[in-house]
């Protein structure tokens, strides 16, 4: 089988959003496909009240295929804080025309404040390594664990897009969705997380304006040996801060604001492009993926002090390249090996 679904941003994108069948007759609900988890849950018929807020439940009761994983329960919490837990249903699963029966689907009898006020999405879909899923006493395997046999190959690829839909593939690499060649990098698969080790950074020549020309020569290649997680479930790209300190120094007026959550800039600054050395890859994210979202008003229109698409965060193990990331480069998740592939598109 080969299958192919949309990838929706929401506002400012913040998360992109799938959209999956559960049960028969097939109730399609919108989730976020997540490669820095391995859990399926949903909001569903179980879900208090006043926890929901207009998101669609997947109803348990009028599937005729659900059946009830008695004594199972799960419970996670996510890298930015938010959690949920519930109790685990086995159903019949689609993504874009692959079939999965008897997937453990994790319905949410409790979800955090963060899950309540996101509206459009009705839960989220793991696609890390089993060894991470929450299920208890018995872990589950995910929607991709499960579909693998019957998948031409065993992966599936993102091709996330600024402002726009992108597109998750799966058993299949479709070529025309990126250029060049795919450089792929080794993960190790035992934190359950798409983990590969990045070498370094470049960043533009400076010129004597003081501009960020791109158009320059390649710059100076900065060693910094990092671990990576590949994690379209994360925003942002949480760096070191070493990189993050370098990139900000060639941004004038940027400061790292603690109060707002991190680092900031003016609106009108030039920003530079980041590139990122993977392997032989040089992975360039461009300058204005890096310019996030408004940070003092609601609108880019009105914001003065913009919020930026590279950030660092204390006591995290990995740096986590997120959406920010994902949006500059088409992404191989391949189970062979397993490894990770990328290109620019
Ligand atoms: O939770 C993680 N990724 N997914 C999601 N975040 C928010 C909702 C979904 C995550 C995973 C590993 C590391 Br290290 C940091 C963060």
């Amino acid at each position: 089988d080969q299958g192919e679904v949309s990838a929706t941003p929401q506002l400012f994108d913040v998360e992109y959003l799938e959209p999956v069948q559960i049960g028969t007759p097939p109730q399609t609900l919108m989730l976020n496909f997540d490669t820095g988890s391995s859990d399926l849950w949903v909001f569903s018929s179980q879900t208090p009240s006043n926890q929901q807020n207009g998101q669609k439940l997947y109803d348990i009761e009028s599937s005729t295929t659900a059946q009830r994983l008695d004594n199972h329960t799960w419970s996670i919490t996510y890298g930015d804080g938010s959690s949920s837990a519930g109790n685990v249903f086995l159903d019949t699963v689609s993504v874009g025309g692959i079939t999965v029966s008897k997937q453990a689907i994790e319905s949410a009898t409790t979800v955090s404040d963060s899950f309540t006020r996101d509206t459009a999405s009705s839960g989220l879909l793991g696609l890390a390594f089993d060894s991470i899923n929450q299920v208890r006493p018995t872990k589950q395997k995910t929607f991709i664990s499960n579909a693998l046999d019957s998948l031409e190959l065993p992966l599936f690829t993102a091709n996330l897009k600024k402002g726009k839909p992108g597109n998750y593939n799966f058993g299949f690499i479709d070529p025309t969705e990126f250029t060049g060649d795919l450089s792929f990098v080794d993960v190790d698969s035992s934190n359950g997380f798409w983990q590969f080790e990045a070498s370094g950074f470049s960043l533009p020549a400076a010129n004597s304006t003081g501009g960020s020309n791109s158009t320059a020569a390649p710059g100076v290649a900065v060693s910094l040996p990092h671990t990576a997680i590949a994690d379209t479930g994360t925003t942002l790209m949480i760096l070191p801060a070493a990189i993050a300190e370098a990139y900000y120094a060639r941004v004038a007026g940027a400061q790292n604001n603690t109060q707002n959550g991190g680092w900031v800039f003016p609106c009108n600054a030039a920003l530079p492009a980041l590139t990122l050395h993977i392997g032989t890859y040089r992975a360039v994210v461009p300058g204005e993926l890096i310019k996030y979202a408004p940070a003092d008003t609601d609108s880019f229109e009105t914001a003065t002090s913009c919020f930026g698409g590279i950030q660092t965060m204390q006591g995290v193990p990995f740096a986590i390249y997120g959406d920010i990331f994902l949006k500059a480069q088409f992404t191989v998740f391949d189970f062979d090996g397993p490894k990770l592939g990328f290109a620019p598109k």
